[in-house]
């Protein structure tokens, strides 16, 4: 069984994947640790953030090891993993790893913007995870605030605008929800709320 889950900057879909896949036995892959990695990289091989060359680079060399650094957990990596997920070669290298990853036997829950539509057109369940924009800024403060960074509620909101924009208006496999997916706003959900939601959203769509 595969399911998919995409949605907007910390609307929750990690959260969802992870409690998904743990629900069905299932292994879990977020998409968008695989960006921050290739812009890091192409950071570290001292390249310009926009250079469609060296995110080319860092994308075909990318290895699934390197997923684990906590630093890919901060805004700054969010809103680099942005510029280098415009570029289409970059998303074309990277679709290789995700959609092996989906197809294994048994299948996967895989989360990110483009998971439904682009990765696994044909996945058994899509959800389409939101929460207004407020919300998911003060979710995204907490959760950096515990690991010590020093964010604003401000920088964090102004940093999602700025993202949601850019993933949104791409011209390549841009932030949207499939045809066929189910929305579920969890604005006023809590995480255990959202999770009997969107279990109850996969059972129906797979017939359980
Ligand atoms: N329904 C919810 N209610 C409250 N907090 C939530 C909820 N869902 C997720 N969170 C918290 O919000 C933050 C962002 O969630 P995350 O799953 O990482 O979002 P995303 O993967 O969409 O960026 C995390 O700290 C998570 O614990
Ligand atoms: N499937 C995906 C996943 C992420 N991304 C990009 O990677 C960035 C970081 O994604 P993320 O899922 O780690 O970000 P959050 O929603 O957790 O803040 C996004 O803003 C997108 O630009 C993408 O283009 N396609």
């Amino acid at each position: 069984m595969i399911i998919a889950i995409d949605g907007p900057a910390a609307s929750g879909k990690g959260t969802l994947a992870k409690r998904i896949a743990e629900h069905w036995g299932l292994p879990c892959l977020d998409t968008g640790l695989l960006y921050r990695a290739v812009a890091r990289d192409v950071v570290l091989l001292g390249f310009r953030i926009d250079d469609p060359w060296a995110a080319l680079i860092a994308a075909r060399s990318l290895h699934p090891a390197e997923l684990l650094d906590p630093d890919l957990r901060t805004p700054q990596a969010g809103d680099a993993a942005s510029i280098v997920a415009r570029i289409p070669q970059v998303r074309t290298a990277l679709l290789v790893y995700q959609r092996a990853f989906a197809t294994q036997p048994g299948g996967a829950v895989l989360d990110g913007r483009d998971i439904g539509t682009v990765v696994c057109p044909d996945a058994d369940a899509k959800i389409y995870v939101t929460a207004r924009t407020e919300v998911r800024a003060k979710r995204r403060f907490l959760e950096c605030q515990g690991r010590g960074e020093g964010v604003t509620i401000e920088g964090i909101l102004a940093d999602i605008r700025r993202r949601d924009e850019r993933d949104a208006s791409r011209g390549s496999a841009p932030m949207r929800p499939a045809d066929d997916a189910d929305l579920l706003d969890t604005s006023d959900l809590d995480i255990e709320a959202a999770f009997d939601a969107a279990v109850g959203l996969i059972k129906r769509k797979i017939g359980q």
